[in-house]
């Protein structure tokens, strides 16, 4: 049987991943800061949207009201999905407290505490049936305990992938770091896509890798991409190549690997 997918809908994503997310998979975007990774999440959720697919967003690192706002920059007004009740954003940020905070509808009131914000989380899943959700940041779990970041990861892989989301959980690294966030984080996560920024001759260059994808073959090579006022491009057909003569961008001349 071939394997359902998911697709991102970003353009140029699901010919590197070869059809889209394998459904049910719980991968990690993963990069330094500024490399686009909330952009990405935020995208994929949006892409659902339009196929008839509702999501969840888990805010942990800005206020909701602010996420919105940051959407529509995109064009991506999820307020009437919200009232639809085809998207909710959790908030797991303020913890409940100020004005704004009382009328949202998912509040984590101690967002330390991941039991309590996995109980949220199912009862929106369920409540708006949810196929696809995004964690920004699932570091923010687990930055002050980072013994405990593979269970914390292994819990929300069981909820997610058991009540048959596919999600993607947003994962920070310094900007020097070549992992992926965490200790054995790599390793519970069903994929890893990374992404990053890298100064070339004065300019800021941005490029991703699919690292792993279990359940799918992918593209082996780091692509470039950019970030435009209507969201990610990735270039599919070009590569960003590290030679010891410096880093350059090649097209690719077969289609894909
Ligand atoms: N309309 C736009 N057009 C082009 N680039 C944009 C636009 N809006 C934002 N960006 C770029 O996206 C970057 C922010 O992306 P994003 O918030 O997804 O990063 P992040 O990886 O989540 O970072 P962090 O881990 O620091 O939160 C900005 O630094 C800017 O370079």
């Amino acid at each position: 049987m071939p394997v359902e997918r998911v697709k991102t809908g970003i353009p140029g994503m699901d010919e590197i991943l070869h059809g889209g997310i394998p459904k049910r998979n719980v991968v990690l975007i993963s990069g330094g800061p500024g490399t686009g990774k909330t952009i990405f999440g935020q995208q994929y959720l949006w892409n659902g949207l339009q196929m008839g697919e509702p999501g969840i967003l888990v805010a942990l690192e800005e206020h909701p009201v602010q996420i919105r706002i940051n959407m529509q920059q995109f064009g991506w007004d999820v307020r009437p999905y919200e009232r639809e009740g085809m998207f909710a954003i959790i908030d797991a940020f303020t913890g409940g407290i100020g004005e704004a905070a009382k009328r949202e509808r998912y509040v984590v009131r101690d967002p330390t505490d991941v039991g309590l914000l996995i109980d949220v989380l199912k009862e929106a899943i369920r409540d708006i049936g949810a196929q696809r959700v995004v964690i920004d940041s699932v570091s923010t779990l687990y930055l002050t305990r980072p013994s405990v970041a593979r269970s914390v990861v292994m819990m929300l892989k069981r909820v997610l992938s058991g009540l048959g989301t596919t999600s993607l959980l947003i994962s920070q690294v310094s900007v020097t770091e070549r992992g992926f966030g965490g200790p054995g984080v790599e390793h519970a996560a069903d994929g890893i896509i990374r992404l990053d920024l890298d100064e070339i001759e004065g300019e800021l260059k941005r490029s991703l890798i699919v690292w792993k994808m279990r359940g799918t073959s992918h593209s082996m090579r780091r692509h470039p991409f950019v970030i435009t006022d209507k969201g990610i491009i990735v270039y599919h057909n070009k590569v960003l190549r590290v030679t010891r003569r410096g880093v350059f961008e090649e097209e690719l001349r077969e289609e894909g690997e």
